[in-house]
């Protein structure tokens, strides 16, 4: 749905996008994670043209995010809704005339049967029926988010660009946030693209990542395959670079999916074949509403072969570090 290909962008001496190469589904909620500076809402801001790409193309449903086509790139902007982390709201307006705004900006008129309506089913679907009428200001930050996403959804948008659309949010005022951006994207199936420094959103809602660091996109898949077999660059991102590994033995990493997480592979192993070993590492984590893992075992080189065809025997991915 949305392609992009060989897109660089600078800023004077700074490239800021170098060669970046997407396809992001329709449907999908696709993030793009990355620290700050690396380029995230620069790509967001080429997507819907609110900033123009050296060279490359980027289109949409098939048609080209061209600055040089005004009438184009207008209906293209008009399909994509967008929200940020500061929420943009008018504070002079409320929640409803904030939800309407769009519709004015798009000479349409907002007080017909039909757009009175949608405003406020809108307005419920996010939560805030009972503060239709209520003011920016007595509104609390996750509230406002939701007023935000009511007024991107207003023109009925195929795609919602969140550009750190939580990093203002508490984690439980942005789970509830996230679950709604999920909510949307099943009931009304449209495409959401995130783009966060939080692990926690990608693990939260996101069906495919890409890592961009320095203008550059270093890995991209699921989150779950990432975060379970990381490379260099993503165990540094994700802060477990350098783990201590003892010198003595045989250290291996054992990969669960949601398949092999929640069974007692290690207490049967040691069981099984009468071995003792060490763990020197673990972590299991949720992605969406799976439970995925890795484990780091030193065990000693006797027993390693065994090791290896019980790993074999159970479906369990394994390597040796
Ligand atoms: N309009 C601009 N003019 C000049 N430099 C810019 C402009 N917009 C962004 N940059 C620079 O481009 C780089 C990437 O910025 P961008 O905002 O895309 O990164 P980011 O990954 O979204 O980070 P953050 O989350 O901090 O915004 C930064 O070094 C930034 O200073």
């Amino acid at each position: 749905m949305i392609n992009l290909v060989n897109v660089r962008k600078s800023f004077g001496e700074l490239e800021v996008l170098k060669d970046i190469n997407l396809q992001i589904h329709e449907k999908e909620i696709y993030g793009i994670i990355g620290q700050s500076g690396a380029g995230k809402s620069t790509l967001l801001r080429c997507i819907n043209g609110l900033e123009t790409y050296d060279s490359g193309t980027i289109t949409v449903d098939g048609t080209a995010v061209d600055e040089n086509d005004k009438k184009q790139l207008r209906q293209l902007r008009k399909d994509m809704g967008m929200i940020f982390q500061n929420f943009n709201l008018l504070s002079r307006l409320d929640v409803y005339d904030n939800v309407a705004l769009p519709l004015r900006f798009w000479n349409e008129n907002p007080n017909t049967e039909e757009n009175k309506k949608k405003i406020e089913h809108l307005i419920e679907l996010v939560g805030l029926k009972d503060k239709m009428h209520e003011r920016p200001e007595n509104l609390s930050g996750g509230q406002k988010q939701r007023v935000a996403i009511a007024r991107a959804l207003v023109n009925d948008p195929k795609i919602l660009l969140c550009d750190e659309a939580t990093s203002a949010l508490d984690p439980r005022i942005t789970h509830g946030i996230l679950e709604l951006l999920k909510q949307i994207n099943e009931e009304l199936g449209i495409t959401v693209v995130v783009v966060t420094h939080q692990m926690e959103v990608v693990k939260q809602i996101c069906q495919r990542v890409a890592f961009l660091k320095h203008g550059v996109v270093l890995a991209e898949g699921k989150p779950e395959e990432l975060f379970v077999k990381p490379t260099e660059d993503v165990k540094k991102f994700l802060g477990e670079e350098g783990q201590v590994l003892q010198k003595a033995g045989v250290n291996v990493q054992l990969f669960f999916t949601d398949d092999s997480s929640d069974e007692p592979v290690i207490t049967e192993m040691a069981r099984e074949l009468g071995i003792d070993f060490s763990i020197c590492w673990a972590k299991l984590e949720e992605f969406r509403e799976n439970v995925f893992g890795s484990l780091i075992l030193n065990i000693q080189e006797k027993d390693k072969e065994r090791v290896f065809q019980f790993l074999e025997s159970k479906n369990v991915t394994w390597e040796v570090l």
